[in-house]
């Protein structure tokens, strides 16, 4: 390409990134881009002077002001500053202080003296504005606009709560203050989840979503995001001394109630390794310091040695800004792979052609989860913006969109073909990418995972360890070093292999990993290896062995509650796998139990049943289980279900726990009412649906919902299981169990410790009624925090009142 035409393509790229930085507040490539084609452009012009136009982006400042807001003149014109160096590869970064010794030479050869002072700040990352205060009062802020006009932005620089209106002290005649309006990263935070929340698009960083909150035609939209100010120079003063120094400039306002850095983080140093030393630190804080900031900013102390350096087109010469390693860079996505985690959480994690940011390289950047991606639009094969922001792991940004691959599709007709993308939408797999099962998610939750459990290998070392924890199947010995070599070592596939474990096996397994720790490591520091193995007898070199593998076998036969336990279901706790057991009592009852009939008993909830009833709904789980039971490992203490879940099966129940919309308890008892059993709600077909004597919008759900075979055939399923277990359950006569039979309760006020709905259930579990209001039949009011009429109409009444305590002391325990 010729360098005209070259130039003229560079021109426009630039022209159109500072429309969208400077105007339109949404720049869609990183800073570090933007430098670079600037830079490049710089270098083009310089070979060949005669092509540079008059109007080139290396000569201009900033952006055209925005029509829309009134124009203000910049009496002192506000520049740019020359950089050290923007973006920066791992050689630059090696060679950076050479530039800074340069900058020092330059500035003491023009001024012919040793030493010079200079005033060091950081670089804020926000947008310049400068505030003309009159006789004490603000009575003027504009934007910097192109350096010489500006937008008029005085009413929104009014809702910056830590900016004076009014000076305190004695304010001189005319002050004109430069400096910069940003945004705290925990009010960007803040900012942008509102957005997120209230479906608005977020912004991409804390200077585009402060420049966009301050120049809001609208100020009382600016006043609802926090912005924040911090001087940085004095650009005319009259009616007072003009401080000699730059630091002394600083040292005033701040006396005049304005806004500064802390004194300890705008120092004056004398040399060149001064202004290294700064550098360094502030860069080491970067990540800790409340706001952004893209570098540090080196200023000629001295006021009148300011004025002999003078300016240069669009930048003094005294000053200059040392640019940090870029925190943002441009690449590709070269694939988007899904991570599991040990506990089964699947990540989108986005495969990069390797790219120098945030001072390392960086081949792979975190993309969160699903919803994430698709917020984002992130592709194969798109350019994308990656961040590394301190330690943080790498993460996309976003997508520049103009620089999407895509190919030419036949179109309405064969003369206008239309681009379409090359790569599709990114979808998460609906199965595990490591074991094949299935992928869950949670409603309202962002994270996937693999429903696989113990069946994943990702999962499988977490799987394992849980499994034989002290309050799960307690194997005494199986620590989680044995357990990680194991595994690793390909002795244990899953769970049930433990059971096949021999003394041969856990003997070679010691072998190998001694020699491999004793091997020593060459990448190693000369430590001793951790003591792996410490508690091994040296003289009963197998006894440990023999300790474990008997340890294994007397897991084989544990209470139902605690295999429940051991096997790792998402959310079922404890207190969760005795409640399966207690009401259940056989291990095969409850892998067969469906959401609704889990949902149905005290306690579980719908976000528990429904990842129960998932865990055993997976093959690779059944697969798993049946290893375990044909490895010999079955609970020992199973029975007959608990007379207490005969009134958990009654259909209403069941069927308000179905997942129809809309089919409320009452709703479920008036169906239970009209078709009698579950089994018959399973054969109605969509006229007698219809024809069902409740409100539409029930009907209809109820309709739709049957409409879908698999639907149905779960419904036949739990009226079937459902049937099972109440003739496998003992008769209602046992008055142990069914201590509240014949006796009808009323629910009052707040409980201190259970909801409404689990007193109710405990209630009917024990073979009581629950009824709405209080009348001469009551037999018990179970009041709580604020009970209201019910209470007095009881204690009229005379019916006996207990509280949660008095309630559980007449439960069976
Ligand atoms: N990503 C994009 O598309 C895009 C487009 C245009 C510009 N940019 C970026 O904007 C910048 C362009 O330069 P510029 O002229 O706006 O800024 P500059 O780098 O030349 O520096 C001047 C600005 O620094 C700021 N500043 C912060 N702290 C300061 C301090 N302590 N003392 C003095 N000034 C301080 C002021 O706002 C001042 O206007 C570059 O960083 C460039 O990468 C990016």
């Amino acid at each position: 390409m010729t360098p005209d035409r070259k130039i003229a393509e560079l021109s426009a790229l630039i022209e159109r990134y500072n429309r969208e930085y400077y105007v339109e507040d949404a720049p869609t490539v990183p800073d570090a881009e933007y430098d670079r084609l600037l830079r490049e452009l710089e270098a083009l012009e310089a070979a060949h002077p005669a092509l540079r136009a008059p109007d080139s982006p290396t000569l201009r400042v900033g952006g055209a002001p925005l029509a829309a807001f009134e124009q203000v003149e910049h009496q002192v014109p506000m520049l740019s500053l020359s950089n050290l160096f923007s973006d920066m590869d791992a050689a630059e970064f090696a060679a950076r202080h050479a530039e800074l010794i340069a900058f020092d030479e330059r500035v003491r050869r023009e001024l012919e003296v040793p030493h010079v002072g200079y005033a060091v700040m950081p670089k804020f990352d926000g947008l310049a504005v400068s505030l003309v205060y009159e006789n004490g009062v603000l009575v003027r802020a504009a934007t910097r606009g192109d350096g010489a006009t500006g937008e008029n932005v005085t009413e929104n620089i009014r809702t910056i709560r830590s900016l004076p209106l009014r000076l305190t002290g004695t304010p001189p005649a005319r002050l004109e203050v430069r400096g910069e309006v940003l945004m705290l990263k925990k009010d960007f935070e803040r900012l942008n989840a509102a957005q997120l929340a209230a479906g608005d698009k977020p912004f991409a960083n804390p200077r585009n979503a402060a420049a966009g909150s301050l120049r809001q035609l609208d100020a009382r939209v600016t006043a609802t995001r926090r912005l924040s100010f911090f001087a940085y120079a004095i650009a005319e003063v009259t009616g007072a001394q003009w401080p000699a120094t730059h630091q002394g400039e600083i040292d005033y306002l701040v006396s005049l109630g304005i806004p500064a850095v802390p004194p300890a983080l705008r120092p004056v140093v004398d040399d060149a390794a001064g202004l290294a030393a700064y550098y360094e630190v502030v860069l080491a804080q970067r990540a800790a310091l409340p706001y952004e900031i893209d570098g540090v900013v080196y200023k000629v102390n001295q006021r009148a040695q300011q004025d002999r350096l003078g300016f240069v087109a669009r930048a003094p010469r005294f000053a200059a800004a040392h640019k940090f390693p870029a925190e943002e860079a441009l690449t590709t996505i070269e694939a988007i792979d899904v991570q599991v985690g040990r506990t089964g959480a699947l990540t989108p994690v986005a495969r990069l052609a390797p790219v120098f940011v945030g001072g390392v390289t960086v081949t792979n950047a975190t993309l969160h989860n699903e919803d994430e991606v698709q917020r984002k639009d992130v592709r194969v094969g798109d350019t994308v913006v990656v961040r590394r922001a301190g330690d943080v792991i790498p993460e996309v940004v976003s997508v520049v969109l103009a620089r999407r691959p895509m190919r030419a599709e036949p179109g309405a007709d064969l003369f206008s073909p239309v681009e379409v993308p090359l790569a599709d939408a990114w979808r998460l797999p609906t199965q595990c990418p490591v074991c094949g099962s299935h992928v869950m998610r949670e409603e309202g939750e962002a994270i996937a995972r693999c429903s696989g459990g113990f069946a994943c290998q990702a999962q499988r070392a977490q799987a394992i360890r849980h499994f034989a924890g002290r309050r799960m199947m307690d194997i005494d010995g199986l620590g989680e070093r044995y357990v990680e070599k194991l595994v690793d070592y390909g002795y244990v596939h899953r769970v049930a292999d433990l059971y096949r474990l021999t003394l041969a096996d856990l003997v070679a397994m010691k072998r190998r990993a001694d020699a491999e720790e004793s091997g020593g490591d060459p990448q190693s520091d000369g430590a001793p290896p951790e003591d792996l193995f410490a508690a091994i007898d040296d003289k009963t070199p197998t006894r440990w062995a023999e300790n474990l593998l008997a340890g294994i076998a007397a897991s084989r036969r544990p209470p139902l509650a605690r295999l429940l336990f051991a096997l790792g279901i998402r959310h079922v706790g404890e207190a969760t796998a005795k409640t399966l057991a207690d009401y259940l009592g056989r291990l095969d009852y409850v892998r067969r139990a469906p959401a609704a009939l889990l949902a149905a008993l005290p306690d579980i909830g719908a976000v528990v049943a429904s990842s129960l009833a998932d865990f055993f709904a997976e093959p690779n789980n059944e697969v798993a289980i049946d290893a375990l039971l044909d490895a010999g490992v079955a609970p020992a203490d199973e029975h007959a279900p608990a007379a207490a879940l005969l009134p958990l099966l009654a259909p209403e129940r069941l069927l308000a726990r179905l997942g129809v919309p809309r089919l409320t308890e009452t709703r479920a008892a008036q169906l239970a009412s009209q078709v009698g059993t579950l089994a018959a709600l399973a054969t109605l077909d969509r006229r007698e649906v219809i024809a069902l004597q409740l409100p539409a919008e029930v009907v209809n759900a109820l309709a739709d919902y049957l409409d879908v075979a698999a639907n149905r055939a779960g419904l036949s399923a739990l009226a079937a299981l459902a049937g099972e277990l109440a003739s496998a359950a003992p008769a209602q006569t046992d008055s142990a169990a069914q201590p509240f039979a014949g006796l009808t309760f009323v629910l009052t006020g707040t409980l201190p410790t259970l909801t409404r709905d689990q007193a109710k259930t405990m209630i009917e579990a024990a073979g009581g009624k629950v009824a709405g209001s209080v009348s001469k039949k009551t037999d018990y009011l179970v009041a709580g925090e604020a009970a209201g009429s019910k209470l007095d109409k009881a204690q009229s009444l005379g019916v006996k009142v207990l509280d949660e305590d008095g309630l559980k002391a007449l439960l069976p325990t």
